[in-house]
Formats: structure tokens, C-alpha cells, sequence
């Protein structure tokens, strides 16, 4: 099975709308299109410059979260139907840094897995373990319940459209990142998981990710598994720079 790879750009809290506007000028033109698909996922703030400066070229737009209801009384939040008005593709869920200090939890995660593909957006379903996790040796048990629960209730057809971020909590942001190994490891495991919520097929096809201090010279290792279909990269795709050289690094690895 053919799996088309997925690098994502996750910016987090950067960039104002200017300064997304002048990323999106230094790459567009610059991106491959061939057999990779390419997302930024910005603040809400951005996002609307972006699919505008982005329109007609290969890198999709993406949010880092939303709400799963329509409408109503929740101050501060963003409906999935918002998003779509602007021509946003893809939404991150469930990342540990809302997990950790916005209390994201797997109920809310599965609610919005479900909401996003409802309104045809493409969902990015973040699952990892915290250090103590890992030294416990309950990384595998951690990961195999928060897929479970995110998928809960989704049909096959909206399960191999999936996107799913394995990010060890200990990798993200701090320049340890998982060897490839570990990596493909973890990531072999959550498609045997997915396997059991649904079948062969769809575990075939879903895609699954590799995040934690991901940057262009280490890329190249983890596409080079079998089981890794790409990356979600934090602080290495702040700059036009280093966003390139990590396609650069990425297609390198996928041949
Ligand atoms: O969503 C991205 C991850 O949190 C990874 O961030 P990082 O590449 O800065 O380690």
C-alpha cells in the first residue's frame, strides 16, 4: 500500500498574520509538488492570509484546534464550519500542549475527530507518552488507549482518511527526539491498533506521523520506515529556510 506522505508545519503561538503572509511569499513557488502533501498548520489569526496567499499552490492550510459543536454559547472558541468558510483542509487534535494546559481530553478528542470529518476537514490526532510513560515501559499500552479512543465511532471510510501524530511528550520541543527505530517502533504498533478498531484495510491506509524535535538533517531517517508517512514539525518549520530543506529532507527519505 501506497501511502502518500504528510509534512506538517505545527507554529504554534507564532507569527503574527504580516509574518505568516511573508512565510507563505518565500515558499510558495519553492514547494515540491510531486507525491507529498504539504500543510501549516497557524494560529486562527493566520489562517485566512494564508489561504489566500496559498491559493493555487501545493501546501494546505491547517488549524491546531477547534471545537466539535456548530454554533452557541462557548466564548473564545472556533466552530470546524468556520474554518471550512475560510478553506482550511486540515485540523490538529489532541496535541499534548492542550492535552496538558488546555484539558483536551480523549472524550473531547474523539468528539472532534468525529466534527472535523463531519465538515470535511482532514483530522491530525496527537497521541504520546510523557517520560515517566516511557521509563515505565507503558508507552504501548498509553498510545494504543488514546487511538482507540480518539477513533471510537468513526466509520472506515473516515478512518483511512486519518491522519495520526505519534509525539513522544519528552521529544516535543527539546531536541531529543526519538530515534527512528524507537519511532517506527511505536508507530508500526499504533497501525496494529488501528488494525484492531478496524481492519487491515484501513490500517494500510491510514497515515501516520512521527513528532518530537523533527529537523531537516534528521528527517530523512524516519521516512525511510515503513510504517512513518511523514512529520509534525514544531519549531523547525518557523523559518522559510529550514520548511524547505525539511521537504527537501523528507522526499530524500521517500523514494
Ligand atoms: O506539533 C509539533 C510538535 O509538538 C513537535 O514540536 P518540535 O518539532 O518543536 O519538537
Amino acid at each position: 500500500m501506497q501511502r502518500t506522505p504528510i509534512i506538517a508545519g505545527n507554529w504554534k503561538m507564532h507569527k503574527t498574520t504580516e509574518e505568516a503572509r511573508e512565510f507563505a511569499h518565500a515558499v510558495r513557488s519553492l514547494t515540491p509538488k510531486e507525491n507529498m502533501d504539504t500543510v501549516i498548520c497557524a494560529p486562527f489569526t493566520s489562517l485566512d492570509a494564508l489561504v489566500q496567499e496559498l491559493e493555487g499552490y501545493p501546501i494546505a492550510v491547517g488549524a491546531q484546534n477547534m471545537h466539535w459543536e456548530e454554533s452557541g454559547a462557548y466564548t473564545g472558541e472556533i466552530s470546524p464550519g468556520m474554518l471550512t468558510s475560510l478553506g482550511v483542509q486540515y485540523v490538529i487534535i489532541g496535541h499534548s500542549e492542550r492535552r496538558e494546559y488546555f484539558a483536551e481530553t480523549d472524550e473531547t478528542v474523539n468528539r472532534k475527530a468525529k466534527a472535523a470529518f463531519a465538515h470535511g476537514l482532514t483530522p491530525i490526532v496527537c497521541v504520546g507518552e510523557n517520560v515517566e510513560q516511557r521509563e515505565g515501559g507503558k508507552t504501548k499500552e498509553w498510545v494504543r488507549e488514546q487511538v482507540l479512543r480518539a477513533v471510537e465511532g468513526l466509520s472506515s471510510e473516515q478512518a483511512k482518511q486519518l491522519v495520526i501524530a505519534y509525539e513522544p511528550i519528552w521529544a516535543i520541543g527539546t531536541g531529543k527526539s526519538s530515534s527512528a527505530e524507537d519511532a517506527q517502533d511505536v508507530i508500526a504498533f499504533i497501525r496494529s491498533t488501528v488494525e484492531d478498531g478496524f481492519d487491515a484495510q484501513v490500517a494500510a491506509q491510514v497515515r501516520i506521523q512521527y513528532g518530537g524535535s523533527v529537523k531537516p538533517d534528521n528527517i530523512g531517517t524516519y521516512m525511510e520506515q515503513p510504517d512513518i508517512d511523514g512529520a509534525l514539525v514544531g519549531g523547525a518549520s518557523l523559518t522559510p529556510e529550514s520548511f524547505l530543506k525539511l521537504l527537501e529532507g523528507a522526499r530524500g527519505g521517500k523514494k
